[in-house]
């Protein structure tokens, strides 16, 4: 289940206009990175008790704004106050210190030190005496801090021990920790499970209450619904309009995002008697128990479940990075006994997995060679016929997805979010896979793109018979997209579901 669907009965929060003082404005931001004007003129005011939603396409320029808020990078131009006070912070740290706090969408921990020391990563000198750590006092007032945000993490375990939901947590109680003013949270959400979603809302909730402000990108929009107030929109680093949430729905929203119509989604046609292509027979691995399923050529197979389900650990398990305990994978009605990353690319299996920056992509590594890695053979379709080089595949990668970028030498340290998940799909693409393995494919994808992907896939699935099986935390892609949904409880199968049985309540119920 997702953050989304497990926010479905909040009532929207209060509109503009009940809010109290301005506590941040910003005015005319400019800032370019060489040749990209990533931030043209945008203002933006956040009000005490307001959560503004800033939204916009992928490479729209929603981090860089936050970035410069947050002291991280500096504008070309711009005036910005914090309480009636010019406010233009030369670092995170001044920006911190005035009261704006930021997570960031990247990972930004230390993972071999203890939670308590990633929750007071720069602050530590207030439990230092005489050049020596307090380590009692540290822990304490760590506990004593997630205690009261209901964080369930050990202050003295270590950060690589938890998962990424947690961890991402921890940074979230870093930033509350320095009672911020103004909250900046960059697509949060899309390292959260969905108790820690509904965790970090409430906290959101309370903070607003309190009086301060929150400053909000998710590519979730039902989560903007539930959990903001006001929505800003930008488009090519520019102004487009600013409204209370009550006066937008999904599809305007979309459409000022996109600046065009998003049209509705029309599920094709599936061949019910097309050849397996992927057969789980009581398989048992890390994490689940005799799992039964087929994946048919040109058909979407999704597995549904709550965090801890098991979901990961299968697609895990047939990619070969986990190992099998017992039963059997087949793979086009032969017995695969592939046990490893390769022999899956071998065999034409390709898997877009779920933390794009720990297993996904080389960050200082440019676009060219992050695409061009998992071009192990070219039997050639669609656009990348004939294409024979990386160079070949990256472009055609970058054209297929639409991948904003100055060429394929640009690092993919240096894109925004979206445009590196673009680049982990488009790797895999152009691999010209029989099975496709997706793990949360749309995850920091934009409103836009996240159709295009759907297209595409509908399109390589008619026209390719590619199979795809899919885990999904949006329960919207998950409905729209799947042919069949098997949910996962406690790494057991826990139902099958085709065609009008696909309903939210369905596999929700069927989930928890
Ligand atoms: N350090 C950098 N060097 C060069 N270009 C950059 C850098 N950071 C961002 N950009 C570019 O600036 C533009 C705006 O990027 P930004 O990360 O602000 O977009 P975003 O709206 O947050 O996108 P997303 O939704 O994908 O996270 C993009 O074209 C991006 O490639």
């Amino acid at each position: 289940m997702t953050a989304d669907a497990a926010t479905l009965a909040k009532p929207a929060p209060e509109p503009r206009g009940s809010f109290g003082k301005v506590l941040l404005k910003a005015e005319g931001l400019q800032k370019r990175y060489g040749a990209i004007h990533a931030v043209r003129g945008v203002g933006i005011t956040v009000r005490a008790g307001e959560a503004l939603a800033l939204c916009g396409e992928n490479g729209a320029g929603k981090s860089t704004i936050f970035k410069i808020l947050a002291g991280e990078v500096a504008p070309d131009a711009g005036r910005i106050t914090l309480e009636d006070v010019p406010f233009h912070p030369d670092s995170a740290a001044a920006a911190v210190k005035a009261g704006v706090s930021m997570v960031y969408q990247e990972f930004n921990i230390l993972p071999n030190a203890s939670v308590a020391e990633n929750v007071y990563l720069g602050r530590m000198e207030r439990f230092c005496r005489a050049g020596i750590i307090k380590w009692p006092e540290l822990y304490a007032a760590a506990a004593e801090l997630l205690g009261r945000l209901g964080i369930r993490v050990n202050p003295r375990a270590e950060m690589r021990s938890l998962s990424p939901s947690a961890q991402k947590m921890v940074e979230l109680a870093r930033a509350l920790s320095t009672r911020p003013r103004v909250l900046l949270l960059d697509e949060i959400t899309a390292s959260l499970d969905h108790d820690d979603a509904e965790i970090l809302h409430r906290l959101m909730d309370e903070l607003r209450a309190e009086g301060a402000g929150i400053l909000y990108v998710s590519h979730r929009l039902q989560e903007i619904f539930n959990n903001c107030t006001t929505v800003e929109v930008m488009k090519d680093g520019a102004h487009v309009t600013t409204l209370p949430v009550g006066e937008l729905d999904e599809d305007r929203l979309s459409a000022l995002m996109v600046g065009r119509e998003i049209g509705a989604w029309q599920r094709g046609d599936r061949d019910e008697t097309a050849p397996v292509m992927l057969e789980l027979v009581n398989l048992s691995g890390r994490g689940f128990d005799d799992v039964s399923f087929k994946v048919r050529q040109g058909e979407v197979v999704t597995l549904a479940g709550l965090a801890g389900s098991g979901a990961d650990e299968i697609l895990e398990t047939v990619f070969g990075v986990q190992p099998v305990k017992s039963g059997e994978i087949q793979l086009g009605s032969a017995p695969y006994r592939g046990r490893s990353i390769v022999d899956a690319m071998n065999a034409g299996i390709a898997m877009v997995p779920k933390e794009r920056a720990v297993e996904g992509l080389i960050d200082p590594a440019d676009i060219r060679f992050n695409v061009g890695l998992s071009v192990l053979k070219r039997n050639g379709w669609g656009p990348f016929v004939n294409g024979g080089a990386e160079a070949r595949a990256a472009r055609d990668g970058m054209e297929l997805f639409r991948i904003k970028a100055r060429s394929a030498a640009t690092a993919v340290r240096a894109l925004s979010g979206g445009n590196k998940q673009k680049v982990l799909l488009a790797k895999w693409f152009v691999t010209d896979p029989k099975l496709m393995l997706l793990n949360n494919p749309t995850r920091g994808v934009d409103v836009g793109v996240k159709f295009e992907i759907y297209e595409l896939l509908q399109k390589l699935r008619g026209e390719r018979n590619l199979a795809v099986l899919m885990a999904s935390e949006d329960m919207a892609e998950v409905i729209r997209l799947s042919d069949v949904v098997v949910t996962i409880r406690h790494g057991q199968v826990s139902g099958v579901f085709e065609g009008e049985a696909i309903t939210e309540t369905n596999l929700i119920n069927a989930m928890l």
